[in-house]
């Protein structure tokens, strides 16, 4: 029998409901083989190395091996190409099949979010930061934050919270600033192209905004911010880059935060639990002035759970809050900010669905 013909009937035989689901359990089984052949190209510079020049030559794994390897011996080909078909079926790589039966593999899209743009960024370093030694020392403890929702996996599997770890080792921060830079940048660069909230403000306050290089980003697109404030914890600060332009202020947003025009927060509320979450929108109500206005971008939780990719995005990237940051931290609907807006005094909310993961969120005093 052909291959073909195997394989139409395969596709008949799984008319079968069991069948179906068995092959569904199968790959849910195997679905941590993805995460980590795709970490392990990263590391092994595969996606650059496709892209060298920007050409996006189709190459076999052997040609890929000898272009990493300067002098062009070890490794093994074989292994890396597995790797790469197990991808090309995640839509990271195209396949490119000769007639011979050589491979050869390119970048598609997706695989073309990894490589650096001209500033030196690009989503490969949000993978390595996920898949870091650390944060797969708590995945096996997710399920205890359902018995015992006090403390974070991370903190039983490293006796520290994820910050604490974080700032402690400036080899993990750089990766951290690559790699909220590398997925902030590109958002804020379709928000802005939408999203004109930002007029009108002169001293704008980022509430967590980390390295500063977001509200740089904003100060650039938008001239009158004249006073751009980054806050954030004493630690983060401590090891801020200085940014022209920028001031950074140590504190804690659950104590008080910088009086602005507006302020800012962006990705930082779904860290918080539903009470934390309220003193920061609390004392942001406070730090504006009359008719103030608080920009919020977070990922937004589905209403409805479905199979699409938006959803399992969302909801994977909930899972992984609640076991590296806060057990009871969470990615909210619309509806639950609205609330925790009106609850914390802001009477007026918009919505503004910029991007399939993230949306702007405005509380208007
Ligand atoms: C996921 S990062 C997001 C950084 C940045 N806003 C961005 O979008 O790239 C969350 C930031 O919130 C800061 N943060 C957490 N709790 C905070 C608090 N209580 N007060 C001020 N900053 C806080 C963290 O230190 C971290 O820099």
């Amino acid at each position: 029998m052909g291959e073909v013909q195997a394989s139409m009937e395969m596709e008949r035989d799984m008319r079968k409901p069991q069948q179906k689901a068995r092959l569904a359990i199968l790959e849910l089984a195997h679905m941590m083989s993805v995460p980590m052949s795709l970490t392990a190209v990263i590391n092994l510079k595969v996606p650059e190395t496709i892209w060298q020049d920007g050409c996006n030559t189709p190459l076999s794994a052997a040609h890929i091996l000898a272009r990493i390897r300067p002098n062009g011996r070890g490794g093994d080909a074989e292994n890396l190409q597995r790797l790469l078909r197990l991808l090309t079926s995640y839509d990271v790589f195209n396949e490119h099949l000769s007639s011979t039966g050589e491979r050869k593999y390119s970048l598609t899209d997706v695989g073309k979010t990894l490589v650096d743009d001209d500033q030196g960024l690009s989503y490969a370093y949000y993978m390595l930061q996920h898949h870091q030694d650390a944060l797969m020392r708590a995945w096996p403890l997710v399920g205890e934050a359902v018995e015992d929702p006090t403390t974070e996996a991370f903190v039983k599997a490293n006796g520290e919270s994820a910050i604490e770890y974080y700032t402690k080792r400036p080899e993990v921060m750089s990766l951290i600033y690559k790699s909220f830079s590398g997925m902030s940048i590109p958002f804020m660069r379709d928000v802005l192209e939408v999203y004109d909230g930002f007029q009108g403000i002169e001293t704008l306050v980022d509430v967590g905004g980390n390295s500063g290089v977001t509200l740089a980003f904003i100060m650039d697109k938008y001239p009158n911010v004249r006073n751009g404030i980054n806050f954030d914890l004493p630690a983060m600060i401590a090891t801020a880059p200085h940014i022209p332009g920028v001031v950074h202020v140590a504190g804690d947003a659950f104590q008080s935060v910088p009086s602005g025009d507006a302020i800012f927060i962006k990705w930082v509320l779904l860290g918080c639990t539903d009470e934390e979450t309220k003193l920061v929108l609390q004392n942001c109500y406070k730090a504006l002035p009359a008719n103030g206005k608080l920009i919020v971008c977070e990922p937004l939780a589905p209403e409805l759970t479905d199979e699409s990719r938006r959803t399992r995005a969302l909801l994977g990237g909930d899972i992984f809050i609640m076991t590296t940051y806060r057990t009871k931290g969470k990615h909210r609907t619309e509806q639950q900010f609205k609330q925790l807006g009106i609850s914390s005094g802001f009477p007026h909310f918009r919505a503004f669905y910029v991007d399939p993961y993230i949306a702007v969120l405005e509380f208007h005093k």
